[in-house]
C-alpha cells in the first residue's frame, strides 16, 4: 500500500541553533514543505533582526531541500504597532509563554492582565498576526492545561478577530474549547496521539518521552485522536519536535522535549492507517493549516509505503528520537 502527502506542514517545530540546528533542519526539510520554528532560542527571538538572521541560518541548514521556515517571534506585551507593522512580512505568528513555564521560556509573560496585554493584542488582531499560546498555568502537572482554558476563552472572547492556536493541546478539555470560539485553533503533536501518562512514568521512567505539556490520561489521548483523525478543520499538525542532546534527556532534571522531526510522518501514516483514517491525513498534516494561516508552501509529494522502517537508535551520536531502535510499518519512499 502507498500514499500521496501533497505539502506536509509542521505547524509547531523547535529547530534550536547552533550545532543542533545543523543536526535537526535536514531531518525536517527533507519530508516537510514548510514549518512553523519556535523562537524559544536564548535569548528569545524578539527582534526583526533575529528573525531574519535565524532565518537565514536555517535556509542554509535545510540543506538543498525544498523548505520555508514560517518564523515567528516570541511574545513582549510592548511591543508597539509601529514595531509589529515593521515586522508582519517576517512572521506568521507571535508565540505567547507564560514565564518559566516551559524550556526557555523565562522572558515570558508572568500574568495575564488584559490591561497589560491589549495593546499588543489589538495591534495583532488589526494587522492580522496569528497568536500562538503555550497554554498551561503553574498549578499542579497534571491540571495545567486544563486550567488554563479559561484564560484562552478570555482572549478569545476579547479579541474575536485575533486567530489564536491552542499549542499542542493535550486534554479534552482544550478539546471541547475549540468548538465553542469560531477564533480558537490547536496543533496537535505526534507524541500526545500516540503516548498517555503511562508510557512516561508507569513503568521505568522515559525520559525520551517527558515533555510539556506532560501526556496525560486515556480519554484525553482519545479526545485529540477523534478531532485529529477525524480531519476537524481547526486541528492541524505540529510536532512540538524538541531535541536536547542525550546527555541533558538521559540525566536527573531531564530536559522536556520529545524529539519526532524525522519519523513524523512515518507514525502519522501508522496512526490514521491502524484507525482506517489514512484519507484524512492529508487534512491534518497540510491542507488545514494552509487554509488557517492562509500560506502557500512550496510544492512537494511525499510518497510513503507500508514496509517496514527501522527507526535509528540516534542521530549524529546526540539526539534521540521518539521509537529509537523500534519498527514503525511505514516508511518514506520519495520526498521531493
Ligand atoms: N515541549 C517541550 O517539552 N519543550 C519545548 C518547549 C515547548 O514547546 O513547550 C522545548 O523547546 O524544548
Ligand atoms: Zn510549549
Ligand atoms: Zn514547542
Amino acid at each position: 500500500m502507498v500514499i500521496t502527502i501533497s505539502d506536509p506542514l509542521d505547524m509547531h517545530l523547535h529547530l534550536r541553533d547552533g550545532d543542533m540546528l545543523e543536526i535537526v533542519a535536514p531531518l525536517s526539510s527533507k519530508t516537510f514543505s514548510g514549518a512553523l520554528i519556535m523562537p524559544n532560542l536564548v535569548p528569545p527571538v524578539t527582534t526583526k533582526e533575529a528573525v531574519n538572521e535565524y532565518k537565514i541560518r536555517i535556509e542554509k541548514a535545510k540543506k538543498e531541500h525544498t523548505f520555508t521556515p514560517y518564523m515567528t517571534l516570541f511574545f513582549r506585551s510592548d511591543y508597539t504597532k509601529e514595531f509589529l507593522e515593521e515586522v508582519k512580512d517576517d512572521i506568521l505568528a507571535i508565540k505567547l509563554y507564560p514565564a518559566g513555564i516551559t524550556t526557555n521560556s523565562e522572558g515570558g509573560v508572568s500574568g495575564f492582565d488584559l490591561e497589560e496585554l491589549s495593546s499588543t493584542l489589538n495591534a495583532m488582531s488589526d494587522l492580522g498576526i496569528p497568536l500562538c499560546v503555550h497554554g498551561e498555568t503553574g498549578g499542579f502537572v497534571m491540571d495545567r492545561e486544563a486550567e488554563f482554558i479559561p484564560i484562552y476563552e478570555m482572549l478569545a472572547k476579547n479579541f474575536p478577530n485575533l486567530k489564536i492556536i491552542m499549542e499542542h493541546i493535550t486534554t479534552k478539555e482544550a478539546v471541547a474549547a475549540l468548538d465553542r470560539y469560531d477564533n480558537l485553533y490547536a496543533t496537535i503533536t505526534l507524541h500526545h496521539l500516540y503516548i498517555t501518562l503511562d508510557d512516561v512514568a508507569g513503568g521505568l521512567l522515559q525520559p525520551h518521552l517527558f515533555c510539556k505539556p506532560i501526556a496525560k490520561r486515556p480519554e484525553d489521548r482519545t479526545a485529540l485522536l477523534n478531532v485529529a483523525l477525524g480531519a476537524h478543520p481547526k486541528v492541524m499538525f505540529g510536532s512540538d519536535s524538541a531535541p536536547h542532546p542525550r546527555n541533558s534527556k538521559e540525566a536527573p532534571g531531564c530536559a522536556a522535549g520529545v524529539f519526532t522531526a524525522p519519523i513524523a510522518l512515518q507514525a502519522l501514516a501508522q496512526l490514521f492507517d491502524k484507525h482506517g483514517a489514512l484519507e484524512n491525513l492529508q487534512s491534518f498534516v497540510s491542507d488545514n493549516a494552509k487554509r488557517i494561516y492562509g500560506i502557500t508552501p512550496p510544492s512537494k509529494e511525499v510518497v510513503l509505503e507500508k514496509s517496514e522502517y527501522l527507526v535509528p537508535e540516534i542521530y549524529e551520536n546526540s539526539v534521540v528520537p521518539m521509537f529509537a531502535g523500534q519498527s514503525l510499518e511505514w516508511r518514506v519512499v520519495r520526498a521531493g
